[in-house]
């Protein structure tokens, strides 16, 4: 089912962990929205982030970039603390609001961006050839000069993702990237995705729909702020005798409402 290439063998090749987490907690108001998560995302890979609406992958990406305050436990990214000022060029993170000026066109946006993270003179010609490459990835070449205010939805938040592409960086963080993208540009940028982890980036991408997590070298499955699963679509078929991941996820599911209910204090 997975037809994804062999991601590099994580054993043969022990390379830390692109991120880590222990005993990961944030408080968001009254609320305990991430409670005592423990994983790893591998280097060079995509890991999927996969679960309901509000069962906190947003808040689990904003942990990890440093933009989200009450974070208790340890998360670690590239070897730094998460948020630590040294991984400000080295992750790139992409909400779900797209964060593009929409009075300027694409090409202006990317350039705009370009001039922030390769500042210069010097480095012209370096930032000319990497607009040129990131609107290609996300297959806007065409639309370059368009006003970002005249653009579709989905448009839009490829802006946002070219943007976050500028400079190559080893993570991206991506909240539900393919919202609103047909069948066609849904397929283009999962192939854009491998082919990045194929040349070393580490991909950490949300979604709610669980088809797309049949495209992901791993999976975290949440629930509730709760992590139901860290696995390969593979390895967690086999282990829960499914076909699919969604029908993998929802006995996962029914198994932890059948456990006692320690973890469920407010
Ligand atoms: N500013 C806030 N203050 C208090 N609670 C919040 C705040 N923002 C989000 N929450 C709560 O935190 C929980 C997790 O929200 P989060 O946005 O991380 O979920 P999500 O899985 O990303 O959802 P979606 O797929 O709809 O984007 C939800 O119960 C939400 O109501």
């Amino acid at each position: 089912m997975n037809k994804n290439p062999d991601p590099p063998d994580p054993v043969r090749d022990p390379v830390t962990p692109a991120i880590h987490a222990a005993g990961l907690t944030v408080v968001r108001g009254p609320h305990t929205v991430l409670r005592d998560l423990d994983f790893t995302v591998r280097r060079g890979q995509v890991t999927g982030l996969l679960g309901p609406s509000g069962c906190g992958k947003s808040t689990l990406m904003r942990a990890l970039v440093g933009t989200q305050a009450k974070v208790a436990g340890t998360l670690t990214v590239l070897d730094h603390p998460a948020g630590h000022a040294d991984l400000r060029s080295r992750v790139g993170y992409v909400t779900q609001a797209p964060s593009v000026y929409l009075d300027l066109t694409v090409r202006q946006n990317l350039d705009y961006f370009a001039a922030v993270l390769l500042p210069g003179r010097a480095r012209a010609e370096e930032r000319r050839a990497e607009v040129e490459r990131v609107l290609g990835d996300v297959d806007l070449t065409d639309h370059a000069d368009a006003l970002s205010g005249n653009l579709s939805g989905g448009q839009l938040s490829r802006v946002s993702l070219a943007v976050a592409l500028l400079g190559t960086p080893e993570l991206l963080v991506l909240d539900e990237p393919t919202v609103g993208l047909d069948p066609v540009l849904r397929r283009d940028l999962w192939n854009l995705f491998h082919r990045l982890a194929e040349q070393g980036t580490t991909l950490l991408v949300s979604s709610h729909v669980m088809d797309e997590a049949e495209r992901c070298h791993r999976l975290l499955l949440m629930r509730d702020g709760t992590l139901l699963a860290d696995d390969s679509p593979d390895a967690l078929r086999t282990r829960t005798a499914t076909d699919t991941v969604e029908a993998a996820f929802l006995q996962l599911v029914d198994a932890a409402n059948a456990a006692p209910a320690t973890r469920r204090q407010p």
